[in-house]
C-alpha cells in the first residue's frame, strides 16, 4: 500500500498540492484533472522522484524521504515522454540497462531480457537503435524497460498520449494484463472505465475519488 499522510508539495513558495491524505491500495487507480492540477507532481511523490515539502509518503512502510531507494526499486515509473526515459542504444541493450544496475547474473539478464523482447512485441527491434524508432514504439520500449525490472507497483505517467489507435490499444490491454498495482495518470476517461477507483485532482486538492463510474462523471461535471 501507498499511504500519504498531510502530504504539501510547493515549488519554491508555490504550492501545488494542499494537505492530502491518501490510502492507495486498490490494484487499478487512475489520476485525472485539467492542466496543471497537479497530477505529475502526485504521481512523482508516489515513487520518492520527488519527497514533498511536508507529510510524508509510504510505501509498504518505506518512507520516499528516508528510503528512497528501496522505494524506487518497488515502484516503477514510465515517463510520458519515453526520450527521457530510453538510454543505450539498441532496444536489447536498453532493456538489459537496468537489471545490469541491479548486478543480476549475466545469464538471468539474458533471459529476463529476451521475455521482455518476446512479451512486449519488440523481438523485431532487438538490435535497433531505439532512436529510430516511432513514438509508440519507443513508448513500449520505455515501459518493457520499466516491467522488466519486476516492481511492485507501476507508475504511468499519460502513457498512451503519444500513440496512434493500434498502439494506445495495445497499451491499454498491457495494463490490464499487468499483476502490479497500477496508477495511471490520464486524461484519457474511456481507458480507466474499468479501473478500480479514480481520483480527481484540481487545484492541488482531491474534489471527487472513488469508482470511475462516479468519479469521472463528477470530473465532466466539474470541468463543464
Ligand atoms: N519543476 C517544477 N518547478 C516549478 N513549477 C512546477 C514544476 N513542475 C510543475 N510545476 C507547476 O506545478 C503545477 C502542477 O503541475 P503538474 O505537472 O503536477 O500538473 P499536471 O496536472 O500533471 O498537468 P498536465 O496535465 O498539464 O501535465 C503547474 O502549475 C506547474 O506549472
Amino acid at each position: 500500500m501507498i499511504e500519504l499522510r498531510s502530504v504539501t508539495h510547493a515549488y519554491g513558495d508555490r504550492p501545488v498540492l494542499h494537505d492530502l491524505s491518501l490510502r492507495l491500495a486498490e490494484r487499478r487507480i487512475a489520476i485525472l484533472g485539467g492542466n496543471g492540477s497537479g497530477k505529475s507532481t502526485l504521481a512523482r511523490l508516489l515513487n520518492g522522484l520527488i519527497v514533498p515539502t511536508a507529510g510524508s509518503v509510504a510505501v509498504d512502510g518505506l518512507d520516499t524521504r528516508t528510503d528512497g531507494r528501496a522505494v524506487r526499486q518497488r515502484v516503477g515509473f514510465v515517463f510520458q515522454n519515453p526520450d527521457t526515459q530510453i538510454v543505450y542504444p539498441t532496444v536489447e541493450e536498453d532493456i538489459a540497462f537496468g537489471l545490469k544496475a541491479r548486478k543480476l547474473p549475466k545469464d538471468e539478464v539474458a533471459r529476463r531480457v529476451a521475455g521482455a523482447l518476446e512479451r512486449y512485441g519488440l523481438d523485431r527491434y532487438r538490435h535497433q537503435p531505439a532512436h529510430q524508432m516511432s513514438g509508440g514504439e519507443k513508448q513500449l520500449l520505455a515501459i518493457a524497460g520499466v516491467l522488466v525490472l519486476e516492481p511492485a507497483y507501476v507508475i504511468f505517467d499519460e502513457p498512451t498520449t503519444l500513440l496512434d489507435l493500434r498502439n494506445r490499444r495495445k497499451v491499454i490491454e498491457l495494463l490490464r494484463g499487468l499483476p502490479q498495482t497500477v496508477i495511471v495518470v490520464t486524461h484519457d476517461l474511456d481507458m480507466v472505465k474499468d479501473f478500480d477507483r479514480a481520483l480527481v485532482l484540481e487545484d492541488g486538492r482531491i474534489v471527487a475519488d472513488g469508482p470511475p463510474a462516479d468519479a469521472v462523471p463528477a470530473y465532466i461535471e466539474r470541468l463543464g
